[in-house]
């Protein structure tokens, strides 16, 4: 599908216990695989675009996956040298975490991705890799994809990283495991920590003291990972905000991550007025449970910390924004500039679209809150761009073109969407 016509639905109560699953998790199960000595067994893996292209890259680097539909079994002897370029889509997390793992493995190895991808920066995995030892490189002097790799012996380091990024942490901490010794790596703010919970359950000796994280290389293969992926908060963070907008509406969203660094857009949503709860089930690798989100009316926040926690869902929260009462700002989300499009530029130029007035930064938006009108938006092939603007049309109805990208993270969006507006959607 290339264009949506969304018309304004009706307030709606639902249970939603088909969200994607996380795509997170679901890169670095398939990755971590490699480095374990049994069967890895992973259920509920995300069968989109982006997790997709990490499992076939495994299977390039010699795994062996056996998938009944419903649990994939990967075992690996090692990372072997792949007779293929391994192709991460638009995948940055399938890209940058694949730079650390194959670091230090024996081989070459070449990494693209598309042309969204091949535009993002590389050095912020690409320098440290570098400065410890890695042979890589990239269009200009290692920033941008294509890259190639060349495995190599790699050096204990301390790394002090400028950015909150859980991609670059996840690099070099694959990069340590395989390092001559023990490593550290502090970072200005707490970025998600999949890897850490995921790493530390096989068996890997990884210290988390505040900032620090302390990872002594492997001596042997890590035990194998066996895991249900959680469903992912930046997936339901859109029926969240779908359900914050609409007077009288409710959702419950099954079986999401319930992961700190993961949930910080739904805190920011219950600051703005909505009333969301929590319920927590389960506790394996990362606490997962349900999130209850009931409409009520929105005010303006300030957003300008623990930007990491909530940067994939500054898009969607910014419809809320839009529709609050008052005054929003975003503040120190830079990053948000480097992602699939320019966020800051296409959530600016979406909402003016919409009749909103919005002034734009270098690091974030202001938003005034008011009444969103039905436009015209293109996603820039960006995917979390094209299903904000959807669940904004909810509210005043919304043309938005440029909807493959929603395959690369979320391919039964437009099935659960109908569930709100009972149109079908071809
Ligand atoms: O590690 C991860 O799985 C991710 C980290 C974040 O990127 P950065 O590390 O660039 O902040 C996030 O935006 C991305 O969607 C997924
Ligand atoms: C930024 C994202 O992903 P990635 O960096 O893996 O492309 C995202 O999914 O919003």
């Amino acid at each position: 599908m290339s264009k949506v016509v969304v018309l304004p639905a009706q307030n709606f109560s639902l249970n939603i216990s088909e969200i994607a699953p996380d795509k997170s998790i679901s890169h670095r199960s398939v990755m971590f695989a490699m480095l374990s000595n049994g069967v890895n067994e992973i259920e509920n893996f995300l069968r989109a675009e982006d997790t997709i292209n990490s499992l076939e890259i495994v299977k390039n680097l010699g795994a062996k996956v056996e998938d009944d539909g419903k649990i994939i079994k990967i075992s690996s002897s090692g990372i072997q040298e792949p007779f293929e370029i391994l192709d991460c889509g638009n995948s940055g997390t399938g890209m940058r975490l694949f730079c650390g793992l194959l670091s230090s493995a024996e081989g070459h190895f070449v990494l693209t991705g598309d042309k969204y991808l091949r535009r993002r920066p590389m050095k912020r995995v690409t320098a440290p890799l570098i400065s410890i030892g890695a042979k890589l490189d990239g269009r200009k002097n290692g920033d941008l994809a294509p890259l190639s790799i060349r495995g190599a012996s790699l050096k204990a380091f301390d790394y002090e990283s400028k950015i909150a990024s859980a991609q670059v942490k996840s690099a070099m901490i694959l990069a340590a495991l395989r390092a001559d010794g023990v490593c550290t790596y502090i970072e200005p703010e707490l970025s998600r920590d999949h890897t850490e919970r995921m790493l530390k359950g096989m068996g890997a000796d990884i210290k988390v003291e505040g900032l620090k994280t302390t990872v002594t290389p492997l001596k042997n293969l890590l035990s194998p990972l066996k895991i249900r992926v959680p469903a992912d908060p930046s997936s339901a963070f859109f029926f969240a905000v779908a359900a914050a907008i609409m007077p009288d509406s409710h959702v419950t969203l099954e079986g999401v991550t319930l992961n700190p660094t993961r949930i910080e857009a739904f805190k920011a949503l219950e600051r703005m007025g909505a009333d969301i709860s929590y319920e927590l089930r389960d506790d394996k690798y990362e606490p997962v449970g349900n999130i209850h989100v009931k409409y009520a009316p929105l005010h303006g926040i300030v957003i300008e910390e623990n930007i990491s926690w909530l940067i994939d869902e500054l898009p969607a929260l910014s419809i809320a924004m839009a529709c609050a009462n008052g005054e929003s700002l975003v503040k120190n989300a830079e990053e948000l500039r480097v992602k699939e499009s320019d966020r800051i530029s296409t959530v600016v130029e979406g909402l003016r679209a919409c009749n909103i007035e919005v002034d734009e930064y270098e690091d974030g938006y202001k938003i005034i809150g008011s009444k969103l009108q039905k436009a015209q938006v293109d996603s820039d092939g960006d995917h979390r761009i094209a299903m904000s603007f959807i669940i904004a049309g909810l509210k005043c109805g919304m043309e938005v073109t440029d909807l493959e990208c929603i395959n690369t993270s979320f391919p039964n969006f437009f099935e659960l969407l109908q569930k709100i507006t009972q149109v079908e959607f071809s």
